[in-house]
């Protein structure tokens, strides 16, 4: 083991009780190895939580278990803290997780935003941390059709698209434990709506120059309403979603629960959007979730 790597990720360190709410239960492991060329490093760490009763639903607490493996990590990084803090984010992202479980009861999240916003990237962080599933209805139109979504628009236009877009969300609204990242037009049809609200849907509300900023750096091949002949990738993307996003904002807002990736930036005392991670994304959303389940459940409770 690196003395110095494992000084610098001291694990008393993550348990901050403010945080995570949770006391340790005393079973915690750290390995940590170099990879022969001495640069890079692999740690697995191994946390167990007890964590305190919070809510008022009454439930089983099952104890808060969080093991990560990290490949390939600079020592330098690890030394300068910054896995302090991505190991941080998995335990609060992990115990928020718990906090809302018995208020989801398995039902479905329903990612929706923007073109670009993150549904697939946080989806994937969110399900991970719930124990849930993971899907993309554009991914499943796909599969049903046998095309590309950009080919699907090509060969039998958008009507078509939406009509499957559609026909799958209903689908999914009969699952349970699923995060689901739909389409960024899955909220212009009423009807979506319906399947959508069986579960709870979140808005990842980013500001249309960050959309474009990554729009621009992954190409459009696979939006095919972004698609531009020619021209600064940049200023196209950013002109197009403008245009979708005037018709599209009240209907996003339709969402039980809105992410403003301005809101966060703000609140961690960061200028720039574009620098927040997919995890505090994730941690966002949770905290975003809760709030409407627990607004939902006094409502419940006062009726
Ligand atoms: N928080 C983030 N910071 C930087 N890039 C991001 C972030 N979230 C997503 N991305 C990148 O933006 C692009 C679009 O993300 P994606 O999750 O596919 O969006 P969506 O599913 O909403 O279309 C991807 O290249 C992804 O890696
Ligand atoms: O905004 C839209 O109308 C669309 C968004 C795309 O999904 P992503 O939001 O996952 O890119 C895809 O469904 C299709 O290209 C249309």
């Amino acid at each position: 083991m690196d003395v110095k790597a494992a000084k610098a990720l001291q694990l008393s360190a993550l348990l901050q009780p403010e945080k995570i709410r949770s006391k340790p239960s005393g079973a915690s492991s750290l390995s940590i190895s170099r990879e022969p060329h001495k640069k890079f490093l692999r740690v697995s760490v191994s946390v167990k939580l007890q964590p305190v009763r919070t809510s008022t639903i009454r439930r089983r607490v099952a104890p808060l278990e969080v093991t990560r493996s990290y490949e390939n990590i600079p020592a330098s990084t690890l030394e300068s803290g910054t896995c302090h803090a991505l190991l941080d984010e998995e335990l609060i992202l992990k115990s928020r997780s718990q906090e809302i479980d018995p208020y989801l009861n398995g039902r479905c999240i329903y990612l929706v935003g923007m073109m670009g916003s993150g549904k697939t990237t946080v989806g994937k962080i969110m399900a991970q941390v719930l124990g849930y599933s993971f899907c993309d209805s554009d991914a499943l139109v796909e599969e049903e059709v046998g095309n590309s979504v950009a080919d699907i628009f090509k060969h039998y236009g958008e009507a078509f698209f939406r009509d499957k877009e559609t026909e799958v969300l209903h689908k999914l609204s009969l699952m349970r434990r699923f995060v689901i990242s739909t389409g960024g037009g899955a909220v212009i049809r009423p009807i979506n709506w319906k399947h959508m609200h069986k579960g709870v849907s979140v808005w990842l509300d980013v500001p249309l120059e960050a959309l474009a900023q990554r729009i621009a750096a992954v190409g459009t091949n696979s939006r095919p309403l972004l698609h531009y002949e020619a021209g600064d990738a940049y200023t196209r993307a950013l002109l197009k979603l403008s245009a979708l996003f005037e018709e599209r904002g009240d209907s996003y807002a339709n969402a039980n629960a809105r992410v403003s990736l301005e809101k966060i930036a703000a609140k961690l005392g960061q200028r720039d959007v574009s620098k927040l991670s997919p995890t505090a994304i994730a941690l966002e959303a949770l905290e975003q979730i809760e709030v409407f389940l627990k607004e939902e459940d006094n409502n419940y409770a006062e009726r």
